[in-house]
């Protein structure tokens, strides 16, 4: 699955968002690995023609909801894979991104909600969970400089248990709330309450509940060092230019079934 890359051939590789809470980290991890080679930082005011003059041959978004879709379209449209780490990519977004890309073959782009192996385990578990169980929601806690709720993580688990449970045959989960004026039952995702914790101190966590009568199940992940996004980060890269077309998911690129 992944692209030819070496110490002695190295992937071209740039960070957008470079001064980021996780692009300074990206552009730390991009510089120490062997067999890729860090050839631009991008910022806000930053010309994206700059990832042309560099040679770019991947681009990891780690930008805002509001400018990732434009750099993405800018890197396809010059033949530059990406590794998309922003959130914001709803399902209008990605339509045109899989149109754009349908016009500029063997270009690659993933989108990945969250690159820590442990949250993608921890969503695979949530869906093969929710079919089991009569209630389910999601808790998911962050940092407080965060700019969206709920988090891409939470959006993306809330769909796979709802598609879960809906192939299973089972309706919401069984609520009596009459009145909620003040949004307490969160936000509804695929009929999955999602409840966003905003705390200082905090990085990256998230909670799947699922009931039955007697008994709960939890599914727990933290992220406590924007350092567990890394590797995820590093085998997008590695692999992006061998799978064209849009890939959403990191675990696309990891043997989970093995
Ligand atoms: N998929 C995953 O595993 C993870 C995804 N994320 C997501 O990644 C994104 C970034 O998170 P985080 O690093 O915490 O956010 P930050 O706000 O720390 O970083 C975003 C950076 O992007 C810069 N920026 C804004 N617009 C542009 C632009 N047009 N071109 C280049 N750079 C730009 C900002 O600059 P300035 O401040 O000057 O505007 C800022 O430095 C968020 O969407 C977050 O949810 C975060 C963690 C893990
Ligand atoms: O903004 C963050 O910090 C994170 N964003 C991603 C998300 O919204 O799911 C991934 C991770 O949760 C950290």
């Amino acid at each position: 699955m992944s692209q030819d890359s070496s110490a002695a051939n190295p992937v071209k590789v740039a960070v957008l968002g470079a001064h980021g809470r996780m692009g300074s980290e990206a552009v730390r991890a991009v510089d120490n690995a062997r067999d890729t080679q860090l050839v631009a930082t991008i910022d806000h005011n930053d010309s994206l023609q700059q990832l042309l003059v560099a040679g770019a041959q991947v681009a990891i978004d780690l930008t805002v909801p509001t400018a990732t879709e434009d750099n993405v379209r800018f890197c396809v449209e010059n033949g530059i894979h990406c590794v998309v780490g922003t959130t914001g990519w709803d399902e209008k977004r990605s339509a045109r991104l899989t149109e754009l890309l349908e016009a500029h073959p063997g270009v690659g782009v993933l989108i990945a909600p969250n690159f820590s192996i442990g949250a993608v385990l921890a969503m695979r578990f949530s869906a093969i969970a929710a079919k089991f169980f009569e209630s389910a929601e999601i808790i998911e806690l962050h940092h407080p400089n965060k700019v969206d709720a709920p988090s891409g993580t939470a959006a993306r688990t809330a769909a796979l248990v709802g598609e879960a449970r809906r192939a299973a045959g089972l309706g919401a989960s069984p609520d009596a709330t009459e009145t909620d004026p003040d949004g307490a039952r969160g936000a509804k995702i695929d009929d999955v309450s999602v409840h966003s914790v905003r705390l200082r101190g905090l990085v990256a966590h998230q909670e799947t509940l699922l009931g039955n009568e007697g008994e709960m199940l939890t599914i727990r992940h933290d992220s406590f060092d924007r350092i567990s996004f890394m590797s995820g980060v590093l085998l997008g890269v590695r692999s992006v230019g061998s799978n064209p077309g849009l890939t959403h998911g990191l675990e696309n690129f990891m043997d989970l079934d093995a």
